[in-house]
């Protein structure tokens, strides 16, 4: 269930399906079976609006209105357009429902404790605009509670984008698996509670279809967790060097803490020899270099794995460390000030990355990196893994992670209080010390990911980025032992 599918994956999904025998009409009845099951199961009996659009997400309108009745409830329904204009299984379904079909206006608002949103789901084509904005303003605007069938109107199911404008659902219910949509902003907070039920779309018709998207989950990367073994030793368990900064030096200190903690062998803070002491006391367990030693350093292929950017200056002495480290083909976690240096020349960068390498940019660094590139999240994250080679990860409240073979995750955390000082330099320690350990560089960056947000999510409100590091543990070892299991 951990699969992300596209509205035009799911179109074929349920071509599939029905080539295989399940037709459309039963689908469609199944479909609406599950909004009925979860209603029911949500709340008591109360008055019902329908508002169902002119495609098949009316069709399910129609299912749910005849359900509900049958159940006992007091339902209305309101179609936008003519019923003898519906086609094939929304033509069917709208036959089997004996009430009244009232033309869809905010009337049917008035009195409603309950409205179901049907009007428009995976068909969504352009903007939502005159009468039927209006409608959605007057649901947005009541007290009702709203649950919407697939995707609220005017969500757009591939991008999370708003179309003109869109419903505010306190439930969604779609089928067979998300959408990109669903996970990422603003269409994420605009379907309240999503249930993803099933409908009779096999799992082999999903596998078919081959999904290059996720839901960051564990079992997308547990298999590739490099647990120590009981005759390993440290230098089995990587030497990550994380390069620290003059002036901002707890962001360093932070990556190396993080790295520490998710369970690398050890790890060098390589500086400049003056603020050598002040890493050095940070912990004891971490060590310490100094930059002018870095031939020698780099030298020692014992050092498999490189963190650089947090806290570390933007300018041309870090611009040449960068393409240094690169050209080492190392794993390699570039964030912060290491991807800002090349602000004025990105294809620099793209062109020496040649190992495995993660960027970790916000919203701003990756606009800056990439001025080009357009689209919704998940679209942009993708384009510059292409270009770059690299496995991009933009961060925030609905991080994406993707591969420039094309893989992309997509991390949806109810955790705002990650969005502190330091967070994003604990992010960064965490997947290079997971890349020194040996994991692949798209599954530590899933795993970073997604460590992080159950730190966030665990911790909750007061959480400061110093709190991840010491928790990570806790979660490690919830995964360590299921992995046992
Ligand atoms: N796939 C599955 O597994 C299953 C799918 N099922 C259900 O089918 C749904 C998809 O149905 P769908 O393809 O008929 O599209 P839908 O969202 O009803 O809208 C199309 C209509 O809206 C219109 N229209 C579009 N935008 C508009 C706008 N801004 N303003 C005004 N009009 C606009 C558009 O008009 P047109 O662009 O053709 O002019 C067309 O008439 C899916 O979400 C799920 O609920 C389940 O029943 C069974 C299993
Ligand atoms: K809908």
């Amino acid at each position: 269930m951990f699969e992300i599918l596209t509205t035009d994956q799911m179109y074929d999904a349920d071509r599939k399906t029905i080539d295989g025998g399940i037709p459309g009409d039963v689908l469609m009845e199944n479909a609406g079976r599950t909004v009925f099951e979860e209603i029911i199961r949500h709340w008591s009996p109360r008055s019902v609006s329908v508002l169902c659009g002119p495609g098949n997400n009316g069709g399910d309108g129609f299912v749910i209105a005849r359900l509900l009745r049958d159940e006992g409830w007091s339902v209305r329904l309101g179609l936008l357009g003519e019923i003898e204009h519906l086609g094939g299984d929304a033509a069917f379904h709208a036959k089997q429902w004996d009430g009244a079909t009232e033309r869809l206006s905010p009337a049917l608002v008035v009195g409603a404790d309950l409205i179901v949103d049907c009007i428009f789901g995976a068909g969504l084509a352009r903007d939502i605009t005159g009468d039927v904005a209006d409608l959605v303003a007057s649901v947005n605007d009541s007290i009702s509670v709203v649950v919407s069938v697939d995707v609220p109107s005017g969500v757009d199911g591939n991008s999370g984008c708003i179309m003109g404008c869109a419903i505010k659902a306190d439930l969604t219910v779609t089928f067979c698996r998300a959408k990109p949509g669903h996970y990422l902003l603003p269409g994420r907070q605009l379907c309240g509670e999503l249930a993803i039920r099933d409908i009779g779309i096999s799992d082999q018709v999903v596998s078919e279809i081959r999904p290059t998207c996720w839901r960051n989950d564990p079992v997308l990367w547990r298999a590739g967790i490099r647990w120590p073994g009981l005759d390993g030793h440290k230098y089995h368990r990587g030497h990550l060097l994380a390069f620290g900064g003059t002036m901002m030096t707890g962001a360093t200190r932070l990556v190396a803490r993080a790295a520490r903690r998710s369970g690398v062998g050890l790890l060098t803070i390589v500086s400049d020899a003056s603020v050598l002491p002040v890493y050095a006391a940070d912990a004891p367990g971490t060590m310490t270099a100094s930059i002018s030693g870095l031939e020698a350093l780099l030298n020692d292929c014992r050092h498999n794995a490189f963190v650089v950017g947090p806290g570390y200056g933007v300018g041309d002495s870090t611009r040449s460390l960068v393409l240094q480290l690169l050209h080492l083909c190392r794993s390699t976690v570039l964030d912060a000030d290491a991807l800002t240096s090349f602000s004025d020349d990105p294809s620099t960068l793209c062109f020496a990355v040649q190992g495995p390498t993660v960027v970790t940019p916000h919203e701003g660094e990756f606009t800056r990196l990439f001025p080009d590139i357009d689209g919704d999240k998940l679209a942009r994250a993708r384009a510059a893994a292409k270009r770059s080679g690299a496995t991009v990860l933009i961060k925030g409240a609905d991080t994406v992670i993707a591969a420039p073979d094309g893989r992309a995750a997509i991390s949806a955390v109810d955790a705002p209080w990650l969005a502190t000082a330091g967070s994003g330099d604990v992010l960064a320690g965490v997947i290079a010390g997971l890349m020194a350990q040996g994991m692949e560089m798209f599954d530590a960056a899933c795993m970073g990911v997604w460590l992080h947000g159950r730190s966030g999510t665990d911790i909750g409100p007061g959480l400061i980025a110093e709190d991840i590091p010491d928790h990570l543990p806790v979660i490690l070892r919830e995964l360590w032992l299921a992995s046992r299991k």
